[in-house]
């Protein structure tokens, strides 16, 4: 089904009309709410830079209590699955016109990102190591090179929620909008920048993150190949939904630019 501009107008009306009835007190409590989950989402992203590239951080991938082997494979492809899942799920139209029923529309995002950053944190405070090097780069020079890859991936990732709509994405606008008593603008298809080279630019800076490790280890290989998988399968349900949203305009786009290897045609 494609979803018009003018059914995306309606539901900015039906926002706005919850808007007007919850009165200032309710919209100061979700704004502050927004405001919550956004400092939440923002300091698990900065752990979870550090994380991932043994930086700064008292837990890394790679320390901890060691565990026996299939336990610790077992916990951690539970929180992949749990974040997966999570993220998966919860980001559908279906499963947002059901839940809305119960949560306003105006803090849906945010709690979003409210549960996705909860999810995470329980992956970097519960994820268990497993130590075994898979490989390991000698030459330190050659080892920091490989490591600002990933923060350059890190970097790459969130420009591209500042190109598409950060703070869409992110719960901010659909709150600030929901205080002032404004309607949330309907969402509107974008190609800036790396959006131009790639259908999901955020993904693969992501991907790069994962897998750019001077040291790799069997637990780190875990994550970066369970989060990649759980990458290609978003892919496919997101670009469903944008086909469903965007319709015609959004297959011409997936035919023209590649998924994520930049000049290749089919992915
Ligand atoms: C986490 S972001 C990831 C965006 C993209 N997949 C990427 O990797 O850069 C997911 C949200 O971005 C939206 N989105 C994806 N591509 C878009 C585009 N070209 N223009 C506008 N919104 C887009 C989707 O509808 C979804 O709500």
């Amino acid at each position: 089904m494609i979803e018009s501009h003018d059914v995306l107008a309606q539901k900015s009306e039906e926002h706005t009309t919850f808007s007007s009835k919850s009165g200032v007190l309710g919209r100061a409590i979700s704004f502050l709410y927004g405001i919550a989950a956004y400092a939440i989402f923002s300091v698990t992203f900065l752990y979870a830079i550090g994380f991932v590239d043994g930086l700064l951080v008292p837990k890394t991938i790679d320390t901890g209590d060691a565990t026996p082997l299939a336990e610790a494979i077992g916990t951690n492809i539970a929180l992949l699955a749990l974040f997966a899942i999570q993220h998966s799920v919860m980001a559908r139209p279906q499963f947002k016109r059901w839940w809305t029923q119960f949560v306003p529309k105006s803090i849906e995002r945010s709690t979003y990102v409210l549960l996705a950053s909860l999810a995470l944190a329980l992956l970097l405070w519960q994820w268990q190591p497993i130590p075994a090097v898979v490989w390991e780069i000698g030459d330190p020079r050659i080892a920091a090179v490989v490591t600002g890859l990933s923060l350059a991936g890190w970097l790459f990732a969130l420009t591209s929620t500042f190109l598409i709509n950060h703070f869409e994405l992110f719960g901010l606008h659909q709150v600030t909008s929901n205080l002032a008593g404004r309607p949330t603008p309907a969402p509107h298809f974008l190609t800036p920048l790396f959006y131009k080279v790639v259908r999901h630019p955020l993904y693969l800076g992501l991907i790069v993150a994962f897998w750019a490790a001077p040291t790799m280890t069997v637990g780190h290989l875990l994550f970066a190949a369970g989060m990649t998988a759980y990458i290609l399968v978003g892919i496919a349900l997101e670009e469903r939904d944008l086909i469903d949203l965007f319709g015609e305009e959004y297959r011409r786009y997936k035919d023209r630019v590649p998924m994520l290897i930049p000049w290749r045609k089919s992915v």
